[in-house]
């Protein structure tokens, strides 16, 4: 079926236009590379920053189909172009960010006016871009970069606030109801609630939703009743792990270590650690007795001497067993070495898919948002493993170094382990399978608009 879709219909050119963070656009490219393979060009739109994240993740094969378009902010004095993407933004200039982005929306009309796209698809934060798609009869598509539980507790409590989320495994601690007022705030803003309900409404038919039914089918069934919308899940949409930089060193340094010895530590692209957690945490590695490889980020601008971010005398102490990298390290790559046994992830959307596509259990750290909801879906999936705090809500360096260790190394942990490597298997089997439906509904929709003569 696929190959007869392209053979049979002409090249459609596609704008993409996710949001400014390194959450977002990477799974964005990951659809787009998808796409490219079933004869679409796709026209990337983002900041520079933004953009410079993937710009070396292309790759020859897609240089001809995948463009990048760059998009332009305002010049704000507290936020220089550097800034223009949620990596590494120090987070009191989030709102400043969000506010530059919506003054750039005539630039992307413009843009959107010189490409002439047969369809734009775009993020939930910029309602504006499927209007400026709309003046020009183009139709459009919301893709939400997030997973289908977390966007229907999020519509759900836009819609029915105060009514209990119809599936009780989903919820939130009572130290983290602080995490659920911020993921909902805007059920409290009736603006920003209509924006979100707008990007929906103005999504031509479907929305693209990250995942897959074999996990996510009920919420995306529920989704699709809060929305009035058709859900289409797109797959795991996971990076080639081939595809990323070579850290020889990282990875020489994993070759060293036995199977499964080792635990991947990293909580995506935005969060900081508090200087509690980070204290708890390296602590509770050291009394795991587990290798690990620990990722650890510090806001751009913000001078932090790593030494002095850690316990003293850490790093002598754990010596071999412990490399700590500062910055950024190749996840997929790192996820998918034969020596790890073990992901301590804050459960970001995306990290949570590159744990089960590469069969790698889930020690489960959630910091915020929507974390501590992909937290709870990877337990009841049978993947992962939560990391409790305190009725504070402060992390206990016993409690991470029990959670490794059970995930990692105890007989206990055995069936998490078994359940990884089947999920994996189970994603490897699949291949893309999501992305044919993905294809199909995306050509109709552009023959359709034909059809009716609106373009
Ligand atoms: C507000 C939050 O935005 C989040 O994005 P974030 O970047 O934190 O996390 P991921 O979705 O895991 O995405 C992180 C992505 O960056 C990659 N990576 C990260 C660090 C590194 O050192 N090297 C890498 O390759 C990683 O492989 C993954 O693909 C999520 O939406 C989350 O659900 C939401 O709560």
């Amino acid at each position: 079926m696929e190959s007869l879709m392209n053979v049979n219909r002409k090249t459609l050119h596609v704008v993409m236009f996710p949001w400014l963070a390194h959450g977002h656009i990477s799974p964005y490219l990951e659809l787009a590379k998808r796409l490219a393979k079933r004869n679409f060009i796709i026209h990337l739109c983002s900041t520079p920053a933004n953009l410079s994240s993937i710009k070396n993740k292309i790759g020859e094969k897609f240089a001809r189909s995948i463009r990048l378009v760059e998009l332009h902010l305002p010049k704000l004095p507290e936020l220089p172009p550097c800034y223009h993407t949620t990596n590494g933004l120090p987070p009191h200039l989030m709102p400043t960010l969000k506010r530059a982005f919506e003054m750039a929306a005539p630039n992307f009309a413009y843009i959107l006016s010189n490409i002439r796209p047969d369809l734009l698809i775009y993020d939930f934060l910029q309602p504006w871009a499927p209007l400026a798609a709309a003046l020009l009869n183009i139709p459009a598509v919301e893709f939400i970069t997030s997973s289908s539980s977390m966007t229907a507790y999020m519509f759900h409590f836009f819609k029915y606030p105060g009514i209990e989320f119809p599936f009780p495994t989903l919820f939130y601690r009572d130290y983290e109801l602080v995490h659920r007022a911020k993921l909902l705030e805007s059920a409290t803003d009736k603006q920003v609630k209509e924006r979100a309900f707008q990007g929906i409404q103005r999504s031509s038919k479907i929305v693209l939703v990250k995942g897959f039914r074999e996990i996510e089918a009920k919420y995306s069934d529920y989704l699709s009743s809060l929305l009035g919308k058709k859900i289409v899940p797109v797959g795991a949409l996971v990076q080639d792990p081939t595809q990323e930089n070579d850290s020889s060193d990282i990875i020489e340094w994993l070759d060293e270590k036995d199977k499964n010895s080792t635990v991947f530590v990293s909580f995506g692209s935005e969060y900081f650690l508090t200087r509690e957690d980070m204290l708890e945490l390296a602590y509770g590695l050291e009394l795991s007795n587990v290798n690990f490889i620990w990722v650890v980020r510090f806001p751009k601008g913000k001078k932090t001497i790593l030494e002095d971010a850690l316990p003293l005398g850490f790093l002598q102490r754990v010596s071999e067993r412990g490399l700590v990298v500062e910055g950024w390290a190749p996840q997929a790559k790192i996820l998918n070495h034969p020596s790890i046994g073990g992901f301590v992830s804050h459960c970001g959307c995306s990290s949570v898919m590159e744990g089960m596509k590469f069969g790698v259990p889930i020690i489960a750290m959630p910091m915020h948002l929507d974390q501590p909801l992909n937290a709870r879906l990877m337990e009841d999936v049978g993947v992962g493993m939560e990391v409790v705090r305190d009725h504070c809500g402060d992390l206990q360096r016993e409690e991470v170094a029990a959670v490794i260790r059970h995930v990692v190394v105890e007989t206990g942990g055995e069936s998490i382990r078994t359940n990884a490597r089947k999920m994996s298997e189970k994603i490897r089997i699949k291949g893309d399978e999501e992305i044919d439906e993905v294809v199909q509904e995306l050509v109709q929709l552009c023959a359709t608009k034909k059809r009716n003569g609106f373009h």
